[in-house]
């Protein structure tokens, strides 16, 4: 196997996992990306370029997840390793339950499917498995690669991970409320209880089954279908702003629930219709102020803040359908 290109752009979307029931299995694409750059060198080492999101923190050797992902990847498929120059433009948040490490994984497992450039050779299935070895858990590698709203579980007879994704409705605006306070996903599955109450799961399996119909065909059963008993509150510790904010706004009749293992705090809310009865927008863009359409969740959001969470963005973000995507550029 050799390299058949020497320079490939990946972008690979933020993502949203658990939305409340499905712990480790659902997952929601979202459009806030990263946008990554690959060359291949002639000469050995690597160089990474890291803007935004993560610039001065993550490593830039070999130890960045990007290559790590990316090397894993060819290791994987039996081609060559090679000198590698990064350019990482990130706009998603680190640490904050928005998926940023398996993005990153994501797009080094689809720059290394680009510099392959072979389309029998990392398909969807292969990239989703091994973004899932490297990651733990499926549900942001599955939304990531996919796009949209994923299932992702562990199949019956190998156990190897699968994935299909299912309809969103066109009124459902996720709105992410962030923190500037990072928490590790690894610290936050640190609290989780190795057991329980059978009864916990039995409530909890209702509700991720009714999560399928109420974001694919009933939002107005988005409250009842985002209840959550075996993660969010054992993590409460960790995050107490973050759950008070959830309960918060679920007093206030938003499905809201924390994003990943948190801290931001996801609101699966309705586009809002406007006065004329088509849907409603707003102005804006700013990081730190709302920047998609109007939702019926603005103003609980705006009530349930109490002017105590100085620093907290709110972003409106759109479904992302496409998931990661990688072109060749010729140069
Ligand atoms: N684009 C990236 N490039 C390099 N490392 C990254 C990138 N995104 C995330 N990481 C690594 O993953 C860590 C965050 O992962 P994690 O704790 O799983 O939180 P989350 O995935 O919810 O943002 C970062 O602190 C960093 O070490
Ligand atoms: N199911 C995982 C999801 C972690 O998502 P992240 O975006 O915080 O990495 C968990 O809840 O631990």
């Amino acid at each position: 196997m050799r390299l058949r290109a020497a320079h490939v752009r990946v972008r690979v979307p933020a993502t949203s996992a658990n939305l409340g029931p499905g712990f480790d299995a659902l997952g929601l694409a979202l459009g806030l990306h990263d946008d990554l750059e690959v060359r291949a060198l002639g000469s050995a080492g690597v160089r990474v370029d890291v803007e935004g999101e993560g610039a001065g923190e993550v490593p830039t050797d070999e130890q960045h997840l990007v290559v790590r992902a990316l090397r894993a990847a060819l290791d994987h498929v039996g081609a060559p390793q090679t000198g590698l120059h990064l350019v990482c433009r990130n706009r998603i948040p680190h640490g904050r339950g928005l998926g940023s490490s398996a993005a990153a994984v994501v797009a080094g497992v689809l720059a290394a499917r680009g510099l392959v450039g072979d389309p029998d050779v990392l398909g969807d299935d292969d990239a989703l498995a091994l973004a899932t070895e490297l990651e733990g858990h499926p549900d942001n590698a599955a939304p990531a690669l996919l796009g949209g709203f994923t299932l992702a579980w562990a199949g019956e007879r190998d156990g190897g991970v699968r994935a299909v994704r299912l309809p969103v409705h066109p009124d459902v605006v996720p709105v992410a409320v962030v923190p500037q306070q990072h928490l590790s996903t690894r610290a936050a599955r640190g609290v989780l209880p190795a057991h329980v109450p059978h009864a916990d799961a039995a409530w909890q399996a209702a509700r991720a089954g009714l999560l399928v119909e109420a974001l694919g065909r009933r939002p107005d059963l988005l409250l009842d279908a985002t209840g959550d008993r075996l993660h969010q509150g054992y993590r409460r510790s960790v995050m107490p702003e973050s759950l008070a904010l959830v309960d918060a706004l679920r007093a206030r009749g938003v499905a809201a629930v924390v994003s990943g293992a948190g801290p931001t705090v996801l609101a699966l809310a309705r586009r809002a219709a406007a006065a004329d009865g088509t849907a409603g927008s707003a102005a804006g863009g700013r990081a730190g102020e709302p920047d998609g359409p109007a939702t019926d969740a603005d103003a609980a959001v705006a009530d349930a803040f109490g002017g105590v969470m100085a620093g907290w963005r709110v972003l409106r973000l759109p479904v992302d359908a496409d998931g990661a995507t990688v072109r060749t550029l010729l140069d």
